[in-house]
């Protein structure tokens, strides 16, 4: 785009993808290293690859705290398996370490020295399109995808973005704006869950002077505002049905009559609404017109939630610190586990708290442990069960899996170790709450010393 005053590309180091497309392309996704975020696609030969230092996969960036020959990754046709090869510093699954020589299943992210790696069942879409920033804002191959439907859509009038809270929905709709011919012309957000009912007419159509006790002056709506650009309509379903009749008598006859006004007022405009609900299903309710829905409703758009776009999170991290702050690996892994049900908007303002305490602490950089317990992490849910496994195929419990009781006691003793003993900080970094780390400490008859250095 030619308005792009920045742009910057993290791109795979194995060129285009493919073209055929039938053949999936499974692998890993190395998303940091050397402690920058990256996006490289390290495809299997096989069915596996070998992971260790000074492996040609790994390229330039090397990690020295990984062994010569560390672990090595299969894929089964349906899950992804992690083998620890007998490395120094250990293999890590969802921040759990895993026992050496026996196969593990690799979800959401794998931890090998200061490198992470996320499993992916089609490497494809990364290695054509990498993860770009463009203007502050990150695009990972399925935003780039869908601003390609959005391009198209900006040569007609409308267009409706689906998706929950916090994904980007308002970046999308700039986006329809700067690609429209309307470019030029003003691009207005209303969050129309924020309208008080009473005023919605007031706000969107406009008053004339005297139209009201206390107008004294004429005001413009948010349409006449408007007028030459883009009206981008944030959770259009909360406008009451009457409003919803007039606001579609608007865009149909591209006239509006303010309150109090005798003459309409000719206006130009395109229109992109959002919402986190499905349409049809708020038509179907009675919650959204049946006609305004034809009008606003399509061409449509989903932005799919933060928990389905893992390779953008590292890069949205980095770019969200302070000048002169660094991130620790431990920070992104964890942040990698979590499924941000407030998605991206959740996740800054999490790394702005994570990066306060660690400032508070006087650390260097931020770490997983300056994550608060509860963020990134749906009300009620524990962490050893993500929401939804990014890329991978509905999981069931493999044969020869472990049973989660195991592997949460590995996590813990681990964790434990990493912070000296420490409950407290030790909780932090699993991501839970320090009574909840005590109930599973003595569920696993795992003995530590409390807080006062008492066992
Ligand atoms: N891909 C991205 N890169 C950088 N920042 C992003 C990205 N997506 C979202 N953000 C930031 O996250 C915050 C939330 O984004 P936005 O307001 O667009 O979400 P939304 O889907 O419209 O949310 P809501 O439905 O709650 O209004 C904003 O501060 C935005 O700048």
């Amino acid at each position: 785009m030619e308005t792009e005053q920045e742009r910057s590309t993290l791109r795979a180091s194995r060129g285009a993808a493919g073209t055929d497309a039938g053949a999936r392309v499974p692998g890993l996704m190395r998303l940091f290293g050397g402690g920058r975020a990256m996006a490289v696609a390290l495809r299997l030969k096989e069915g596996a690859l070998e992971l260790g230092r000074g492996a040609a996969v790994l390229g330039e960036v090397q990690d020295a705290k990984m062994s010569r020959r560390h672990a090595q990754v299969r894929f089964d046709g349906q899950r992804f398996w992690v083998t620890d090869l007998g490395s120094q510093n250990g293999t890590f699954v969802d921040g759990a370490a895993i026992p050496k020589g026996t196969a593990h299943e690799a979800r959401r992210v794998v931890r090998m020295g200061d490198s992470l790696f996320v499993p992916s069942v089609d490497l494809r879409p990364l290695e054509a399109h990498g993860v770009e920033v463009v203007e502050q804002f990150v695009r990972g191959p399925a935003m780039q995808g869908l601003l390609r439907e959005v391009s198209q859509a900006s040569l007609g009038h409308s267009l409706y973005i689906h998706g929950e809270s916090g994904t980007g929905k308002e970046g999308v709709a700039r986006a329809f704006h700067s690609l429209s011919s309307r470019r030029s012309g003003p691009f207005i957000a209303v969050n129309c869950a924020a309208i008080p009912e009473s005023l919605a007419e007031r706000l969107l159509f406009g008053a004339r002077k005297g139209a009201y006790s206390g107008a004294d002056v004429d005001a413009q709506g948010y349409l006449q505002s408007a007028d030459g650009g883009t009206l981008f309509l944030d959770e259009v379903v909360e406008l009451d049905l009457a409003v919803q009749a007039k606001l579609l008598r608007v865009l149909e006859n591209r006239e509006v009559l303010a309150l109090g006004a005798s003459k309409p007022q000719r206006i130009d405009l395109h229109v992109c609404c959002a919402s986190n609900k499905d349409l049809r299903a708020q038509v179907a309710s009675g919650r959204l017109r049946e006609d305004l829905y034809f009008r606003i409703g399509r061409p449509d758009v989903t932005l799919p939630p933060l928990r389905q776009r893992p390779e953008e999170i590292p890069l949205l991290l980095e770019r969200g610190l302070s000048p002169g702050r660094r991130l620790h690996v431990s920070l992104v892994e964890e942040c990698l586990r979590r499924p941000w049900p407030g998605n991206v908007r959740e996740l800054m303002a999490e790394l702005g708290v994570a990066e306060h305490a660690s400032h508070l602490q006087g650390a260097s950089r931020v770490e997983g442990g300056h994550l608060k317990p509860d963020a990134g992490v749906a009300f009620g849910q524990a962490l050893s069960q993500p929401a939804d496994a990014p890329r991978a195929p509905p999981r069931q419990v493999p044969a020869k899996a472990k049973p989660l009781p195991a592997d949460e006691r590995t996590r813990i003793e681990h964790a434990l170790r990493q912070h000296g003993g420490n409950v407290t900080a030790t909780a932090g970094a699993l991501g839970m709450h320090r009574t909840q780390l005590r109930r599973l400490l003595a569920r696993h008859d795992i003995a530590v010393a409390d807080e006062d250095g008492q066992e």
